[in-house]
């Protein structure tokens, strides 16, 4: 069975979703000072250790009679740590596809377990869950990991699918492991909870911790995925070459598509980054071709406006319609994921099918797709920096005991947050949020949606 969320009320509604702590299953752990008390780069900061009341609001739009709701723990170091450097043996795994940022995570995980904890045993998992049961695994010290983050991928290798969990925990025991770090997307974080959940059911002194990558930006609760800005900024080169094919031609039109099999995050902040673009489409609007208002109509009203247009559409958009046309497989992943039709090439043909049919202008369509390009590519200045931040993180709450949660950014503030938030939901585009209605204000482009039907309960503020 499933450990039970650990919950802290207080007042006001205050509630803090706190997460495991070795102790909660393992009575009488010995404890240490934390060895960063003797580290001069840290001693000399101010209230560098955390207080153990700290927490971080989930929520932060408020009213004067509102309840103080949810919050999480806040990450950091703590005065006393559950773990002698010596007795601790890492292992560091990375699945699912590639995000920028994957191979500084593992670089700041191992600098951080060597530099500020003095721990030197650091193995890396080859090629996803299923390397847990390969022979081989990858020794990892700051002089192997010390240039990695300026190469794209991960040195580790990843992969879909070969998660079996009681295998996977059997590997950690007989190996001796008592520190997992596990970075990947939605699906990891399932596999990762799956494994806390053995692990306890065990009774292991084993920290189990997450680390969210996805460029996708689809993780719930957190602000945002590291290696997203990145892949945000490396679209902008199709974007731009797609404007400038388009607007070197009468009726030009560019057609890119973007990543993001279920949320359009990436399509719209491109869309909003570029201001080249005229249309952005995502799974979580829907749209039509024919008609008033639809796709068509916009296109020629764009034309004959400004002579060239430029189209962003994300990887998941209008899925429905395409099965209208061809034949949908139903195929998935080994992970299980489904694999999607190519909407961008779908939708350039009947764009181009739709003006030679009716006549109305002559256009001339360039499609881009960059996919891989923009997803495996090293992580920016930005990212490099928050993946700094959330691999020093995840060290400082396994040193501190706890356990079966994902490191992540809310509001600004890293914070420890239990597995059941990070895998309870997708993060989807909020069509009736603020950010939506931005673009549909930068682009001009039409909604899609009749207002009268928009789902009062949808709305969220952000
Ligand atoms: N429900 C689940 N329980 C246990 N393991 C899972 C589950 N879903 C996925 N996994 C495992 O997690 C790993 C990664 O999953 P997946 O391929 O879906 O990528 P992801 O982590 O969601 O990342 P992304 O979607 O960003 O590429 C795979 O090895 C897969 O077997
Ligand atoms: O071809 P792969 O490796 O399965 O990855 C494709 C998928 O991975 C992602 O980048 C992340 O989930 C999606 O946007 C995309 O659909
Ligand atoms: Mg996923």
């Amino acid at each position: 069975m499933d450990s039970k969320p650990k919950l802290v009320t207080g007042t006001a509604g205050y509630v803090l979703q706190d997460v495991p702590h070795l102790t909660d299953y393992i009575p009488n752990l010995p404890t240490y000072p934390n060895p960063l008390q003797n580290n001069p780069a840290y001693s000399v900061v101010k209230q560098y250790f955390v207080n153990v009341d700290d927490s971080v609001p989930e929520r932060i739009t408020v009213h004067s009679d509102s309840p103080r709701g949810i919050h999480f723990r806040r990450a950091g170091p703590r005065q006393r740590v559950y773990f002698d450097a010596d007795e601790v043996l890492a292992a560091i795994v990375t699945c699912g596809g590639l995000c920028p940022g994957l191979n500084t995570v593992v670089r700041e995980l191992v600098c951080s377990l060597y530099h500020m904890y003095g721990v030197k045993k650091v193995l890396g998992i080859d090629g996803g869950y299923r390397g847990f049961y390969a022979r081989n695994t990858i020794n990892l010290t700051p002089k192997t990991v010390n240039d990695i983050h300026k190469r794209g991928g991960t040195i580790l290798g990843s992969s879909r699918g070969g998660h079996v969990t009681k295998k996977i925990v059997d590997s950690i025991q007989d190996r001796g492991i008592n520190h997992v770090y596990i970075i990947g997307g939605d699906g990891t974080q399932r596999g990762a909870s799956a494994i806390f959940e053995e692990v306890r059911k065990r009774g292991l002194k084993v920290a189990i911790v997450g680390i969210p990558k996805t460029i996708d930006n689809d993780i719930p609760v957190i602000d945002q995925s590291f290696g997203f800005a990145t892949a945000v900024e490396e679209a902008q080169r199709a974007i731009n070459a797609a404007h400038v094919e388009a607007e070197s031609v009468e009726n030009g039109i560019g057609v890119v598509k973007l990543m993001g099999r279920y949320s359009g995050f990436i399509a719209m902040h491109a869309t909003l980054a570029s201001r080249d673009v005229d249309c952005c489409l995502i799974p979580e609007s829907p749209f039509y071709l024919e008609g008033h208002g639809g796709l068509y109509d916009y296109i020629e009203k764009t034309l004959k406006e400004n002579g060239h247009m430029v189209i962003v559409i994300a990887e998941g958009a209008g899925q429905e319609l395409v099965s209208e046309s061809i034949q949908s497989t139903n195929k998935q992943d080994e992970s299980g994921n489904k694999l999607l039709q190519d909407v961008g090439l779908w939708i350039s043909e009947k764009i181009k099918d739709h003006f030679a049919k009716h006549k109305t202008m002559a256009i001339t369509l360039k499609y881009i797709d960059p996919t891989y390009m923009i997803r495996a590519v090293p992580s920016n200045a930005s990212d490099n920096v928050y993946c700094t931040l959330l691999a020093q993180s995840a060290v400082h709450g396994a040193m501190a005991g706890y356990t079966g949660y994902t490191s992540g950014l809310v509001h600004g503030r890293q914070t420890y947050i239990p597995f059941y938030r990070i895998i309870e939901k997708q993060n989807h585009v909020v069509i009736t949020d603020r950010m939506w209605a931005r673009l549909l204000s930068s682009t001009n482009q039409p909604s899609f949606v009749d207002s009268k039907c928009v789902n009062e309960d949808a709305k969220e503020d952000h």
